[in-house]
């Protein structure tokens, strides 16, 4: 189904919601298969059952699936194809949110949801309810370095296909420090676009691994440079534009101030901070920044945030804000200065 849902009676209706987390499941399990991969033409259910090493009737009832969510149809002659949503599933296009995919349907993240209902009666995040510990620590340990891996593999594969330089002019030679900025995919293809720029990306050790490879890969390593750290102890000095993307949603109030606080501690009056992420804007055609704001709450504590609440993060932490480019159903982008 791709348009608005037909009216359906309450009863109906409510299955429908509650049963798309099953579909949710089953869209998951394709992208961790890499189903899309070989939809290049149509094919059956055995044929992509052979291919990707999966059980064949058992893979046609997740095939249907998700031809009922429109991400694939069915032939009359058997085969399945991609339609223009699946498309996204595959994991060389342009704007691939496969590992996306994949990482929404991994354990942990069930395991979450299966306590929301603690975060909804304490107002604590059902990932420590759930795992013990909150979820950058938890990734931190070697023992969940699969879990690591695969949610910065799917930070880098969104950056990547983030085009912040049609959001924000970044000024001509000026170096950028990517914040809490990952495997540095977002860096990467900064210094791709513009030659002119150098940059340096901060992050937790396990979330820079890679990150070198990754910019010498985009050939642009000799303009990059990696720090792992934590940005509640030092953000690097000398940058000309701070970035902070997809980073102070994830933190509550207090949180947030001690972060923006640390980047402008690094800040000479001159330079500027880049806050890019999801903020609600009223114009919004899906649900997903509601649901990605409950998110980052039964997750993380944290929030989703208009520009007028960036303000008031902003005032407590030496910063003014500038300028903000809201974008509705996409990631939107507030500047700051220093006071
Ligand atoms: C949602 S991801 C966003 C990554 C990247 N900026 C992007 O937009 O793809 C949040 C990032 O914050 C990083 N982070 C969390 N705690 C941190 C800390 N104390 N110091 C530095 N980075 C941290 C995580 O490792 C993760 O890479």
């Amino acid at each position: 189904m791709t348009g608005p849902l037909p009216a359906l009676p309450p009863r109906l209706r409510l299955i429908e919601i509650v049963s798309s987390a099953w579909i949710s499941a089953a869209v998951s399990a394709l992208a961790e298969l890499g189903v899309a991969d070989h939809l290049d033409e149509p094919r059956t259910a055995a044929d992509l059952a052979r291919l990707t090493g999966a059980h064949a009737e058992a893979l046609s009832r997740f095939l249907h699936a998700a031809c009922s969510a429109g991400v694939l149809t069915a032939l009359d002659d058997g085969r399945f194809a991609l339609t223009e949503v699946g498309e996204v599933l595959r994991g060389d296009h342009p704007q691939s949110m496969r590992q996306m995919c994949r990482l929404t349907g991994m354990e942990e993240f069930a395991r979450t949801w299966a306590h929301a209902v603690h975060t909804a009666r304490t107002g604590e995040p059902a990932f420590d309810a759930a795992h013990g510990r909150p979820v950058w620590e938890y990734m931190s340990d070697p023992d969940h370095a699969r879990f690591s891996r695969a949610f910065h593999g799917a930070m880098a594969e969104s950056a990547a296909g983030h085009a912040v330089s049609a959001l924000y002019d970044f000024p001509e030679g000026a170096h950028v420090v990517d914040v809490g900025g990952g495997r540095g995919a977002m860096l990467a293809r900064l210094l791709t676009e513009h030659p002119h720029l150098t940059g340096t990306v901060l992050d937790l050790p396990n979330a820079v691994q890679g990150a070198d490879k990754l910019l010498a890969d985009a050939g642009v390593g000799a303009r990059a440079t990696v720090v792992a750290g934590s940005f509640f102890e030092h953000v690097p000095e000398g940058g000309d534009v701070y970035l902070l993307s997809r980073v102070i949603g994830n933190w509550n109030d207090e949180d947030s101030v001690r972060i923006l606080r640390a980047v402008r501690a690094a800040m000479r009056p001159e330079a500027r901070l880049v806050v890019v992420g999801h903020m609600p804007t009223g114009e919004d055609r899906t649900h997903y920044v509601r649901a990605l704001d409950l998110y980052m709450f039964v997750l993380l504590q944290a929030r989703l945030r208009t520009p007028e609440q960036y303000q008031e993060l902003f005032a407590r932490s030496g910063l003014e804000l500038s300028r903000a480019e809201l974008r509705p159903d996409s990631e939107s982008l507030v500047e700051a200065r220093p006071v």
